[in-house]
């Protein structure tokens, strides 16, 4: 039987959201990922030190593993820079994340325009807290699949080119316009992807039928765009890293009328990342993607321990128990070519 031992990855970009939801969501993020980058964009959001300890130690709760919560804190246009200090101070705040207002689930508090928040960027840098980015523009005028691109051709380029010494992460990228603007930025830029934007494009939820499993924010693009974040994760290039944005709604809020934005790979992040990295013949090259590079471009240390993938194919369910609900993940009721063994 085909193994793969790794170094215990983590992830660097999850939605664990919270009350009902956490027993379910920390359970699968902490099946076997060391440590992950926990989102703040709860209701209300996590916007201050306070917050994010009191979040970490509900998150803690559910956890009789080592799995560790990376905190992270909400900007808003108020967000005021000596909470920076103290977020470095309390040793659990690693970054802050930028929603732009209205650009995703829950970002109705976030960043109206960019410039109001460079006196807390200016801290963030000296303090050595990352900035992590949903980059998309707002602009109901701009094309939904253009809005990445535009947000890094009128915003993101500006904001590197003034803290050139601040660690961001343009997350969940999407489009080889990502891709190329992060390869061609200063080391201190890097990059999260998903599992599902590596083995989906826009052809997977719209054609043939609209699949609202894989409506997730930024939205899957075409096949253009996939093939080079496949190039990306493929090419051992340190600034790229595992970020599953597993983003769990229930069923309900999947399947309607105006169905939300968020797809759900938690319950087999390691094993999807696995086949998209074997469909170009790079499975030599996962280890660092999931393993190393997170940690490296974090400052933190990397695993000690490690995790063993199995090529053993198995069926996922129709549905997870979430909170009051189920959530329908990636690939339900279909099979997966890999398992981790737990
Ligand atoms: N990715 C998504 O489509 N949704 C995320 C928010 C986000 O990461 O943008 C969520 O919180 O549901
Ligand atoms: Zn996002
Ligand atoms: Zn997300």
């Amino acid at each position: 039987m085909t193994t793969l031992t790794l170094t215990r990855p983590d992830d660097w970009h999850i939605h664990l959201r919270d009350g009902a939801s956490l027993p379910d969501t920390v359970r699968d993020a902490g099946r076997y990922m060391g440590r992950a980058i926990v989102m703040p964009n709860l209701v209300p959001p996590v916007t201050n030190t306070q917050l994010a300890l009191e979040y970490y130690e509900r998150i803690k709760s559910h956890t009789e593993t080592g799995f560790e919560p990376l905190m992270v804190l909400y900007l808003t246009d108020n967000t005021d820079p000596e909470e920076i200090r103290k977020a470095k101070a309390s040793g659990k705040v690693v970054a802050c994340k930028l929603y732009p207002a209205g650009a995703t689930t829950n970002s109705d508090s976030g960043v109206t325009n960019v410039e109001k928040i460079y006196p807390v960027l200016k801290v963030m840098q000296e303090e050595g807290i990352l900035l992590l980015v949903h980059g998309e523009v707002t602009d109901s005028a701009i094309d939904i699949f253009d809005r990445e691109r535009i947000f890094i051709e009128n915003i993101l380029s500006k904001v590197v080119a003034d803290f050139p010494e601040l660690k961001i992460v343009l997350e969940h990228i999407t489009t080889k316009d990502a891709v190329d603007f992060v390869m061609s930025a200063n080391d201190n830029v890097a990059a999260t992807i998903t599992a599902h934007h590596l083995l989906y494009n826009r052809n997977h939820m719209l054609a043939g039928g609209i699949r609202p499993h894989f409506y997730c924010l930024p939205i899957l693009k075409r096949n253009t765009h996939q093939d080079a974040l496949l190039a990306a994760a493929a090419s051992g290039s340190k600034k790229f890293f595992l970020g599953t944005d597993s983003a769990p709604h229930t069923k309900d809020k999947k399947e309607a009328s105006c169905g939300c934005a968020g797809s759900y790979t938690a319950h087999a992040a390691l094993e999807l990342y696995a086949e998209a990295f074997e469909s170009v013949n790079a499975l030599d090259k996962l280890e660092a993607f999931a393993s190393h590079n997170g940690p490296d471009f974090y400052g933190l240390p990397r695993n000690t321990d490690t995790v063993t993938l199995v090529k053993d194919e198995w069926q996922v369910p129709a549905s997870y128990p979430m909170a009051d609900g189920t959530v329908v993940p990636i690939r339900a009721g279909e099979t997966i070519s890999w398992k981790v063994k737990v």
